[in-house]
């Protein structure tokens, strides 16, 4: 893949392996700031595991994941936590956010905790901070005194992306960010992580199983299949002239409505 030599996050031959399978077979993927990725590809091809080596939750059988250029998995576990995870410089958006929020935990205890691992902040400021991540996705402070049983499944995954931007982060990790919604909520998800990126400046990396709905969103897609980037490229190149038989199924499948949005 090509390297951006400002490059926020270089990764280099990861390999993953749990049990006797290879899971991550030696990727390569670079993110430039303020850019938006997105990694496609189809069941256990390896997306999840590819976020949660970044932040630190899987541990790389070999490679290399440098943020800024500072190999994370040769910091090992404790200084990485220390320099990275409480800093909140990189944050990932889990898959789920049913599974992901506590159900009995109120939204505004939720969406600050990043920020109360860090400790510098009132409980003023912090709420303060809460409702400035919830306009960010388009929703009201009065969610604050909610849980997320009584939330709708659109606002809980922007809850849960809420909670990511709370420690402003200049690289996020979406994983399946839109899949459990419908059509409408996933085009205005899609949309409000746009503006994200404008506003914030913040790189995004965005894990899909749907090439489709990734159109007029990212401005490079990767392309995993069974662990290892099988193309990567400009968006409009990859609908527009496929290399590999593999993406050139995942386009068959996709809707002539996504086909034209990057026409
Ligand atoms: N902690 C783990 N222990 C053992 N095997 C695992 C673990 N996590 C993932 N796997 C296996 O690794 C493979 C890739 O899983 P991963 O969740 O990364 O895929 P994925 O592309 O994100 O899939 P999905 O789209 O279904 O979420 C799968 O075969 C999965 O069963």
């Amino acid at each position: 893949m090509p390297s951006p030599s400002s490059a926020l996050l270089e990764i280099r031959g990861l390999r993953v392996r749990f049990g006797a399978q290879d899971v991550l077979r030696g990727v390569d993927l670079d993110v430039a700031p303020g850019e938006i990725v997105g990694v496609i590809g189809e069941t256990g091809s390896g997306k999840t595991t590819l976020a949660r080596s970044v932040v630190g939750l899987v541990k790389p059988s070999a490679g290399a994941i440098r943020y800024e250029a500072t190999d994370l998995v040769a910091l090992g576990d404790g200084r990485r936590r220390r320099a990275f995870r409480r800093s909140g410089a990189i944050q990932l958006v889990f898959q789920d956010p049913l599974r992901s929020l506590d159900p009995g935990v109120r939204i505004s205890q939720t969406v600050t905790e990043g920020l109360a691992v860090r400790g510098r902040l009132s409980a003023r400021e912090r709420r303060m901070e809460a409702e400035r991540a919830l306009a960010l996705v388009g929703l009201g402070p009065e969610l604050l005194e909610r849980i997320p049983g009584d939330i709708s499944g659109g606002q809980r995954q922007r809850v849960a992306v809420a909670r990511a931007l709370v420690t402003r982060p200049r690289l996020i990790l979406l994983d399946e960010p839109v899949s459990a919604l419908d059509a409408s909520n996933r085009g205005a998800l899609l949309r409000t992580l746009g503006e994200l990126r404008d506003e914030l400046g913040a790189a995004l990396v965005i894990i899909s199983h749907d090439l489709a709905s990734m159109a007029g969103v990212v401005d490079r897609v990767v392309v995993l299949y069974e662990g290892a980037v099988v193309e990567h490229g400009p968006i409009e190149r990859v609908f527009a002239a496929p290399e590999h038989e593999y993406t050139r199924l995942l386009l068959a499948a996709a809707p002539a409505a996504a086909l034209a949005a990057v026409a």
